[in-house]
């Protein structure tokens, strides 16, 4: 291919999101107005642009304790039925608009509890909004899926009810559970009952690990906790020493990085988030760059649209701008992230072989 790919191509790619916070992805504006009808008076300003600006300011700390401060405005304007369902909505339809077709999108129920909803009123009104806007999206003619992840909050002490309410919610919508929250001094081994049930229950989770954190955290999360997937896991690069030159790299693996590549684990990398966070050095620098060449199971994901000011399209644009990536680049981390889905396994089918191949293959023609 002769030309970099731009940002209005990638958009037109099928893409596949499975790290995405509902909380992390409010429009600015739906922000002002939900906290204007609940009359929640602390946002820092009341103007859109500048409220969108604050978000993406005040996360690029350099700190994950400091960038999860940011959560506490958006959580306070989602506390009631309403709220839930139309951010919900407006979520759906925003990454439909970004051209993602499926998405795999989490929240803490356990944080929307404060004007007296129960944890099924949430769980159902999140649902009711992502059925609402993926129908929305329909109608204009961007087909989308979206399946929920419940999280657990690491610091708090809720992870097993919240386990037992999406293994209650799974025929309806909800796909698996997840840890999250500051990392460090939090080891997911505090929620070891919560896996096992899961376990048991023979239900799907990803756990938050080596963001923040080191190497201990990603062995805990597979070894102790038997996590399917891991949420970020950038610093598995601390297990790889890498000698000679770019052309004739010559990576040794230690014995936990050599487990997650030849076990398949899926990674659910957030380049910008990582940046923003201090897990990695710039997006030129991220360690995706190196685990795409040794073949991870990498896959490309936001984190959170709204603290990061960005969309599944930019992260992947950031990444041609940064690696030179290509189509056959894009469609390898798509297949590989729709693959890493807690779907069943026919409908994963069914998207790569329905949407996401013909969809890569038009676009390698028309821009060939
Ligand atoms: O990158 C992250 N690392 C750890 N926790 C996170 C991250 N992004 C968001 N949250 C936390 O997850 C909660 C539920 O969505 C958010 O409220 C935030 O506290
Ligand atoms: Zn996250």
């Amino acid at each position: 291919m002769s030309h970099k790919l731009t940002l209005e191509q990638i958009r037109r790619a099928p893409k596949v999101l499975l790290h995405d916070h509902l909380d992390g992805g409010l429009r600015p504006e739906t922000i002002i107005e939900l906290a204007d009808a609940v009359g929640y008076t602390e946002l820092p300003t009341d103007d859109p642009a500048a409220l969108g600006d604050w978000f993406t300011e005040a996360a690029d700390s350099g700190s994950l304790v400091r960038y999860l401060e940011t959560f506490g405005h958006t959580v306070a304007v989602m506390q009631t039925r309403e709220a839930l369902e139309r951010v919900a909505a407006e979520c759906a339809e925003d990454l439909a608009a970004d051209g993602v077709v499926y998405a795999e999108v989490r929240y803490a129920p356990e944080q929307h509890l404060e004007a007296g909803l129960t944890l099924e009123e949430v769980v159902e009104a999140v649902q009711a909004g992502f059925e609402r806007g993926s129908r929305c999206a329909a109608e204009r003619g961007a087909r989308i899926r979206v399946g929920t992840l419940l999280t657990a909050m690491r610091h708090a002490a809720r992870s097993r009810e919240i386990a037992e309410l999406t293994v209650r919610h799974r025929d309806a919508g909800v796909v698996g559970f997840d840890i999250a929250g500051a990392e460090a001094g939090h080891p997911p081994t505090r929620h070891l009952d919560a896996f096992e049930y899961l376990r048991r229950e023979n239900a799907h989770f990803t756990i938050h690990a080596g963001e923040a954190f080191g190497l201990p955290s990603i062995w805990e999360a597979l070894q102790w906790c038997g996590a399917d997937r891991l949420g970020h896991g950038v610093r598995i690069v601390d297990d790889i020493e890498v000698d000679g030159a770019a052309d004739e790299e010559r990576p040794r693996l230690g014995r936990l990085a050599a487990y997650v590549r030849d076990k398949r684990v899926p990674l659910e990398m957030c380049p910008s988030s990582n940046v923003q966070t201090g897990a990695a050095e710039s997006i030129a620098a991220h360690p995706i760059g190196l685990l795409r060449r040794l073949r991870f199971r990498v896959t490309v994901n936001t984190d959170n649209r709204l603290q990061s000011g960005t969309t599944l399209s930019r992260e992947f644009a950031g990444l041609v701008d940064a690696f030179g990536y290509d189509w056959d680049d894009l469609e390898w981390f798509t297949v590989n992230a729709m693959k890493s889905a807690f779907l069943p396994f026919d409908e994963r089918l069914a998207l790569i072989n329905g949407r996401i191949k013909p969809g890569f293959a038009q676009l390698k023609w028309a821009t060939a």
